[in-house]
């Protein structure tokens, strides 16, 4: 009889260069396992638009393995342990997580692991360099983001050539009382299907994630530097999702990026993409030594911020409802498809932090929530960011005026009218201001404002002087 290995799957959705999975191929006949662990997750339990991709993320894994890919649901430290017992497993692999949750929960199971006599691999495949691989000379992590990705990421070893998928998986035949559950027990999939407006505009998966890198390669990556700032253009990759559920490893981006042909795309541009996926490995360094930085800001000064948290103007964020049409285009961006362009990320959680003078853990719920790539340590690391609390941050004086941002980011106003439909018919000169058009314009474009598309819900100009005013309180 040959010996069992179980593979749980996490965060790394995909059978190319999987490290611990191909590990525990070579161990013994595989047994696949996925356990959603709300139980562990606690108020760190994924959001709704998450729940979405990743039912149908396992409804494809579990093809890519021949249907042997077996669900469970609940507290993964009785169940892994118990699972290992069952079938004798002498391995148990998975991909290292680093949200501090998994982080102890991983170490609790590995114990009990260990205490049983049961083997655990545990491997990197999802960043490009583990975060204790990336430190200062003194040993301590990095607080600023040039000197960690210049002089930390790029002087460390290169990250490894990825692996192919495993050849001939052989599956282990589990017992069948382990209790396993089929994919809707795990009701990942609400009762009102909003999810379905979303489902278009991905093709889930690892198919899909290699799909997305070759067209971002030919079409958007040749004019990345300047272009990834302008959200109607096709210049960024989209592949958050993807990365983030491991339908794709860092690895495999930045070694497609090492195989570019000579001269086929500026250096500039594929350097500035490659700091992009930094900037992702620089969050999970934040993340792993600032156990609180989803909910403590990293800069203590702003514990005592005086917010303003009015429910009536976060409502009317979170619909796409502001009045403020860059910020709304964004909004419903994420609302349609589970995603938002970067540059409008940064818009609306100015927005909101700023002018709405609201927490930005309000806006970072709301992400958690909608966004198909909701990450801990990105979504987290960005809110600081733009908050000005957090690690190499925004100064928080430095104040996006949204009616600028648009002007010279979507200076055609494709975007705005691609989301917010109801102004398509302005002309450009009050698109990204409506309440300053004429009245005539107005009735000739089909616009009244508090009846067609709302009246803005603050003044852009007295709203950034208040919290600039409370922002000096602080220091
Ligand atoms: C308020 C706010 C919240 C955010 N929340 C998330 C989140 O929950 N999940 C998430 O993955 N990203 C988040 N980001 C970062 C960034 O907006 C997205 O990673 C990016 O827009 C994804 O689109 P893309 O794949 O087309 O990016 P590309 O420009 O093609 O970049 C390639 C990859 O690099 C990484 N990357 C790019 N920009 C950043 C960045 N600023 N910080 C960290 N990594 C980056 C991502 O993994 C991205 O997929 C947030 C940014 C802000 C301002």
């Amino acid at each position: 009889m040959s010996d069992i290995a179980i593979h749980w799957f996490r965060q790394d959705l995909r059978l190319s260069d999987n490290p611990a999975l191909a590990k525990a191929v070579e161990k013994g006949d595989l047994i696949p396992v996925y356990i959603l662990d709300d139980e562990n997750a606690g108020a760190d339990a994924m959001g709704g638009a998450s729940r979405w991709w990743l039912h149908e993320a396992l409804r494809i894994l579990n093809d890519q393995l021949g249907g042997h890919l077996r669900l469970y649901k609940g507290d993964a430290k009785e169940i892994l342990p118990k699972l290992a017992a069952l079938h004798d497993a002498r391995v148990v692999s998975w991909t290292r997580c680093y949200e501090p949750w998994r982080v102890t929960r991983d170490k609790a199971i590995k114990e009990r692991l260990d205490a049983q006599g049961c083997e655990t691999i545990r491997l990197n495949g999802s960043l490009l360099w583990e975060p204790w691989a990336i430190k200062k000379q003194d040993g301590t992590p990095y607080k600023v983001f040039t000197p960690f990705f210049r002089k930390g990421c790029l002087q460390a070893p290169p990250p490894a050539v990825p692996m192919d998928a495993p050849e001939d998986i052989h599956f282990a035949d589990p017992k069948k009382e382990d209790g396993a559950v089929a994919l809707d027990g795990l009701s990942l999939l609400p009762e009102i299907e909003w999810y379905k407006q979303m489902a278009p505009h991905w093709e889930i998966g690892e198919a899909g994630a290699q799909a997305a890198l070759e067209r971002f390669l030919d079409e958007g990556l040749n004019g990345y530097k300047s272009g990834r700032d302008i959200p109607s253009l096709p210049h960024v990759s989209r592949l958050s999702p993807y990365l983030h559920w491991g339908h794709i490893s860092p690895n495999q981006i930045w070694h497609a990026l090492d195989c570019l042909e000579d001269d086929a795309v500026p250096d500039r541009d594929v350097d500035h993409f490659r700091s992009e996926l930094a900037w992702r490995e620089f969050s999970y360094s934040l993340l792993y030594y600032n156990q609180e930085l989803t909910s403590v800001p990293l800069q203590p000064k702003f514990a005592g911020f005086e917010w303003q948290n009015d429910p009536a103007k976060l409502s009317a964020w979170q619909k796409g409802m502001t009045g403020i049409p860059i910020v709304d285009a964004g909004m419903r961006e994420l609302w349609q498809t589970g995603y938002m362009h970067n540059r409008v990320r940064m818009i609306v959680a100015s927005f909101l932090i700023k002018n709405m003078r609201t927490d930005w853990r309000k806006g970072e719920a709301w992400f958690w929530d909608t966004l198909v790539d909701a990450d801990l340590a990105n979504n987290a690391a960005s809110w600081q960011w733009v908050a000005g609390c957090g690690a190499d941050a925004a100064p928080y004086f430095r104040i996006f005026n949204p009616v600028l941002q648009a002007e010279k980011f979507d200076a055609d106003g494709d975007y705005i009218r691609l989301y917010v439909p109801e102004l398509v018919k302005l002309p450009n000169k009050y698109l990204f201001k409506p309440w300053t058009t004429p009245k005539d314009i107005m009735a000739e474009a089909g616009v009244r404002l508090g009846e067609t598309y709302p009246m803005p819900v603050v003044d852009l100009k007295a709203s950034r002087e208040a919290a600039l005013d409370a922002y000096k309180a602080l220091s």
